[in-house]
């Protein structure tokens, strides 16, 4: 029983492509949710999603999703779970509706609620005009949001997103983030890889920075924000715009120096305090620019 609250648990996981050791000993317990994985370029985050979704093995160690053994119980966990990863995976030679129809058939939906359903996605993303269309014609962007409707269009338990919004414009983003907080309301976990900060910010209820082999944070975008500290004096001019950043420590005795200091050389301007963001911490637990 002590795993059946948990969504997914990694005791010790290894992985390493010839000498290059990618995941060195990973230890998480990941509650149902949202669930955002950040890391630089080649930090392993897909790599983990395909241990995670049974694609691929890991070294050494155990990996747990809902409850089951990713290697031994691997038939039964693909039933329970959907994944979309960085390529396009649908069929070019169907229609967008037929392989949505198609999905959701695999997925155990009647025929009449795939049907329902699949014309409710391609709506929602744009793709209605395009439904009857071969995919084979479609653009690359439309290709990913027709992949990403087919992992939609039934109720797993859990969805990995890798990447999801890659390539995808404004609209199509704020689509899938629509449907993944409906989504995750009505009851499905996500799992989702993300280069944009801003997403795993607006969406995940925990988020995991993953960088060097290991995984070095983990908590709600809040948590990592104050473990980063350090609050920022904005300046304004007359109209609002920031025209300077003062960092501070964040304490109280730094805050107060400073616009101390500033109040005595510029007693008219404006200011307000902000927390870091989370291009900040990222830039600081991983040394690196976000996408
Ligand atoms: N099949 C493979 N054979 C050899 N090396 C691999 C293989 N798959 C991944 N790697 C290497 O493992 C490392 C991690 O790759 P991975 O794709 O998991 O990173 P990522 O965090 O998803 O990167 P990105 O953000 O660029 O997608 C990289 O150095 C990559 O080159």
């Amino acid at each position: 029983m002590r795993y059946a609250e948990a969504l997914i648990e990694l005791d010790g996981l290894t992985k390493g492509f010839g000498k290059h050791e990618v995941l060195k000993g990973l230890d998480l317990r990941l509650p149902p949710g949202i669930h955002a994985l950040l890391g630089p370029n080649g930090a392993g985050k897909t790599t983990l999603v395909n241990i995670l979704s049974t694609l691929t093995s890991a070294d050494s160690g155990a990996a747990r999703v809902l409850g089951l053994d990713v290697r031994r119980d691997r038939k039964h966990l693909q039933r329970l779970i959907s994944l979309t990863g960085q390529y396009a995976a649908v069929d070019p030679r169907l229609s967008g509706t037929e392989n949505l129809l198609m999905m959701g058939r695999l997925f155990g939906l009647t025929r009449r609620d795939a049907a329902a359903r699949a014309a409710d996605l391609l709506d929602r993303f744009e793709l209605a005009g395009a439904a009857g269309k071969l995919v084979s014609t479609y653009s690359g962007g439309m290709r990913r949001k027709l992949d990403i409707a087919a992992s939609l269009i039934a109720q797993p338990k859990l969805i990995f997103l890798d990447e999801p919004t890659t390539g995808l414009d404004t609209r199509s983003r704020q689509a899938l983030w629509n449907e993944i907080t409906a989504l995750a309301a009505a009851g499905t976990s996500i799992f989702l890889t993300t280069q944009y900060l801003e997403e795993a910010d607006v969406l995940a209820d925990r988020i995991l920075v993953l960088n060097g082999g290991h995984i070095v944070a983990d908590g709600t975008a809040s948590q990592l924000k104050e473990h980063v500290g350090g609050s920022t004096i904005q300046l304004h001019d007359e109209h609002g715009r920031v025209t300077e950043e003062i960092p501070t420590h964040g304490s109280a005795a730094d805050l107060s120096r400073r616009l101390t200091a500033l109040a005595a050389e510029r007693p008219g301007v404006q200011v307000t305090v902000r927390k870091p963001t989370l291009d900040e911490v990222f830039l600081k637990l991983t040394g690196k620019k976000a996408a």
